[in-house]
């Protein structure tokens, strides 16, 4: 009997149970393999003390082609159970099979496409279009596009969805459920699992909703397993199993269940359930028959129907067998899929596959399922093209539909690169230090001239013409006026010269080694310097020093002496490497490219995958089928781009815009600073593997940012470093790097240099490490393929 509600052809429930009552009086074993075969599950949460089951001894028996109803209070296990059975976690104890496999087996094919899975949260990008958002899911599965586009249709009619061009995160609650609905439907998987599908949905649609998942049991014999907090709702269900403190109170079909307590609705029949289960303490699990009283065994409901004796004894070996681990020897239930064609009407994947048979069971009740769509291989390769692309296709439209990310990975390298050249290693200018002259004194007429001759007259004002302008020279009258100037911070130093230097200067020039002590401290030139600030301590002092050299050299010339004569026998000659004046700009600068697209690539894989993981998305796309290594690759070539870009911009903004100079081979400078970039994301992708929270990911990255760069001898060299310090320096990932890259920039060294290649080896060692830690943390985490 069919109706029809908005078009959409409604199946009555009634049809559904008279063709279920026909499927289950054959006979035949192959016809209980289960689709879900539970015995005595245990799952905790945590360890110690404070861990409490949240399965305790659960029985449950799911028959292929059928809508099981899963009902239950809030906190009692149903999300736990239903995630256990769709691979992404695993059981404590106990037994469970799915299609006669365990859940997370290669064999079983869950997670993969045989499962269809609308998880209790969203799950869904919010930047993805819901057209987006089905394709995504198509490519994830392989669907051919004519599938998809008729799914679409369908499913949007069906569910009412809003216009395709709707992006998910602009519609509201409901809407949003419809669509993760969609999508665990939108692939016509042989089990579906749907956890509170009908939230947020008006009655109308519901109704809808549970005629269609009637007829894809009835017509397709798909097999759905549905929670839901609407308990009259479920009097469609085949079966129901009320679930109470991780048990399961009963496991009957509705009609059953209000027969045998003579109860007008499943509500009532829950609460006398859980009024009678308040008397009871479960010993070795509750079974349904010791909870209920009245609901039967799994070994009943198999004689009532129809089921052989050998039959329900292989059933109920299933423990056994599966402790052996031998499921092949034992009574259970032995499948072995092949791949088979599975298109709209025939198959909707795009998978090469073919048809089998499948062994169900061995001994008496061996049966064979010819030409069965279910009976199929899922070998997983290490990854596979399609979903490869999928995944790389939605970093990119995450990125390009967030504007922020956008400018974060492509404006910020720029940024700081800019800041760098803008606010390091340029000279300090503008730094008041004190004069105190004692020579001058204009009531003597003694002032200062401005001779460039062979003359001995104010030399001290002479001198003092050849201090830089980046000093600004501010007199004072007397040296205990200035010092106080220097105390309060008014001046970095105060340069005193006494009454008669020019004179003393001059006696001493000419006594030469027969100066007299006297002479020597009378001629010279006083200095008191704050050095609170070591950086503009040192460049007072070298100007000074150097203002001193030229202006005797220029002296000596004027008086037609040798330049050198008489001056300290010390001479700098050119440098081997760099020039005499190199800025300290561009000693930071490697150091500088190699910090900003490291900690890029931190920062932007520090982050990845958390908040999908939260907001479940990872988990849904795992279900799907989506490997770990998948997410990880998908993640490499997205970043790959984006370090490409970021290499490139600081380069720029470093070579051509603020001209520091690269003497060496520039491709090399480049490689070394990619590979740099690829540690850094290497280690961000680390990070985002080991932390469930943003936060806490933020937290590790930030953290990790001022100890490398210190260590790593970015501002100041490891040779200043205690013994043991220069260990862990040469061990962080980026030391060898920077001096890499600064062999290439300032000395114009090539790959034959060891300074050069053992920081690109070093880079390389870090990049698999990282990598292959990512890969051990996932598998321990459980969330590799
Ligand atoms: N990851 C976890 N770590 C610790 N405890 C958890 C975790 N997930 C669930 N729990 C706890 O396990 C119990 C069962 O949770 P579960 O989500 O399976 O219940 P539920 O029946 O699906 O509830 P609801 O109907 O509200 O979704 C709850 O007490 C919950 O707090």
């Amino acid at each position: 009997m069919t109706n029809s509600t908005e078009g959409i052809e409604i199946v009555s429930p009634s049809r559904h149970v008279e063709s279920e009552t026909h499927s289950n009086s054959i006979g035949s074993c192959a016809r209980i393999v289960p689709a879900v075969l539970i015995r005595n599950a245990i799952k905790r949460y945590g360890s110690g003390k404070r861990s409490s089951p949240v399965l305790d001894g659960l029985h449950m028996n799911v028959k292929q082609g059928t809508i099981y109803g899963l009902l239950g209070a809030s906190g009692c296990g149903k999300t736990t159970l239903l995630s256990c059975l769709v691979g992404r976690r695993r059981l404590d104890s106990g037994n469970m099979l799915v299609f006669g496999h365990e859940p997370g087996s290669e064999e079983s094919g869950i997670p993969g496409p045989r499962v269809g899975y609308m998880p209790q949260d969203l799950a869904l990008h919010g930047y993805f279009t819901i057209k987006e958002t089905l394709y995504y899911f198509g490519r994830i599965y392989n669907l051919k596009a004519d599938f998809v586009h008729a799914q679409l249709e369908f499913l949007s009619k069906l569910l009412d969805l809003p216009p395709g061009d709707r992006y998910v995160k602009t519609l509201s609650g409901g809407q949003q459920r419809r669509v993760s609905f969609a999508v665990a439907l939108f692939h016509e998987p042989e089990l579906l699992i749907l956890d509170e599908p009908t939230v947020g949905v008006d009655p109308l649609l519901r109704h809808s909703i549970w005629n269609h998942l009637v007829r894809q049991s009835v017509d397709h014999g798909r097999t759905v397993i549905v929670t839901t907090h609407y308990i009259e709702e479920a009097r469609q269900a085949n079966k129901i199993g009320l679930m109470r403190s991780g048990r399961l109170l009963t496991e009957e079909s509705p009609e059953n269940l209000l027969r045998m307590y003579g109860l007008s609705s499943l509500e009532d029949v829950f609460l006398k359930l859980c009024v009678k289960d308040n008397g009871i303490t479960p010993s070795d699990g509750a079974t349904i028959s010791n909870a209920a009283g009245h609901a039967l065994d799994q070994t009943q409901e198999g004689r009532r129907n129809g089921l052989s004796d050998d039959c329900i004894q292989q059933l109920e070996s299933f423990e056994i067998c599966n402790d052996h681990g031998h499921q092949s020897a034992g009574p259970f239930p032995v499948a072995s899929f092949k791949n088979v064609v599975h298109k709209p009407g025939t198959s909707s994947m795009n998978d090469t596959s073919e048809t089998s048979s499948a062994v169900l069971f061995t001994g008496s009740c061996s049966s064979t399922i010819s030409s069965s769509s279910r009976n199929r291989n899922f070998t997983r390769p290490l990854f596979s093209s399609h979903r490869l692309i999928a995944l790389v296709r939605k970093n990119y439209l995450h990125t390009f539909r967030n504007v922020g990310m956008f400018v974060f990975i492509y404006l910020l390298p720029l940024i700081q690169a800019t800041v760098f050249n803008l606010t390091l290693g340029h000279e300090p200018t503008g730094l008041m230090v004190g004069i105190v002259n004692d020579e001058v004194d204009p009531s003597e007429g003694l002032l200062c001239n401005y001779t460039t001759a062979c003359s001995y007259s104010m030399l001290s004002c002479r001198y003092l013409r050849y201090i830089r302008d980046n000093i600004v020279q501010v007199p004072y009258e007397n040296l205990t006026e200035a010092l106080e100037a220097g105390r309060s911070g008014e001046v970095w130093g105060v340069i005193h010269f006494g009454h008669n230097f020019t004179e003393e200067f001059e006696k001493r020039q000419v006594d030469g080694d027969s100066a007299t002590l006297e002479n020597i401290i009378r001629s010279r030139i006083s200095i008191n310097m704050d050095s609170s600030n070591h950086l503009i301590y040192t460049y007072i002092e070298r100007w000074i020093l150097e203002a001193f050299e030229n202006f005797f050299k220029d002296f000596m010339r004027s008086c037609e002496h040798e330049p050198e004569a008489g001056y300290i026998p010390l001479e700098f000659m050119e440098p081997v490497y760099g020039q005499k004046e190199t800025q300290f700009t561009e000693f930071m600068a490697p150091a500088f490219t190699v910090l900003i697209v490291y900690f890029m690539g931190v920062s932007l894989t520090s982050g990845v995958f958390i908040s999908e993981r939260q907001q479940g998305i990872l988990d849904r796309c795992m279900v799907a089928g989506v490997q770990m290594t998948e997410i990880l690759m998908s993640h490499l070539v997205n970043q790959f781009t984006a370090m490409i870009g970021q290499t490139a911009l600081v380069f720029i903004c470093m070579l051509l815009i603020f001209n520091i100079p690269c003497h060496g081979s520039l491709t090399l400078a480049i490689f070394i600073t990619f590979l740099q970039s690829f540690v850094g994301m290497s280690f961000g992708l680390l990070i985002a593997t080991v932390c469930d929270s943003e936060i806490g990911a933020l937290l590790i990255s930030q953290a990790s940012f001022l100890p490398f760069t210190v260590i790593c001898g970015v501002s100041w060299p490891i040779e200043g470093m205690s013994f043991y310090l220069r260990f862990v320096a040469y061990s962080m990932p980026m030391t060898y790097a920077i001096e890499s890259l600064r062999c290439v920039f300032t000395r114009g060294w090539g790959m034959e240099q060891p300074d050069v290649y053992v920081g690109i080896i070093i880079s390389i060692v870090w990049i698999f490490a990282l990598l292959a830690t990512c890969v051990i943390v996932l598998r321990a985490r459980k969330y590799a393929g």
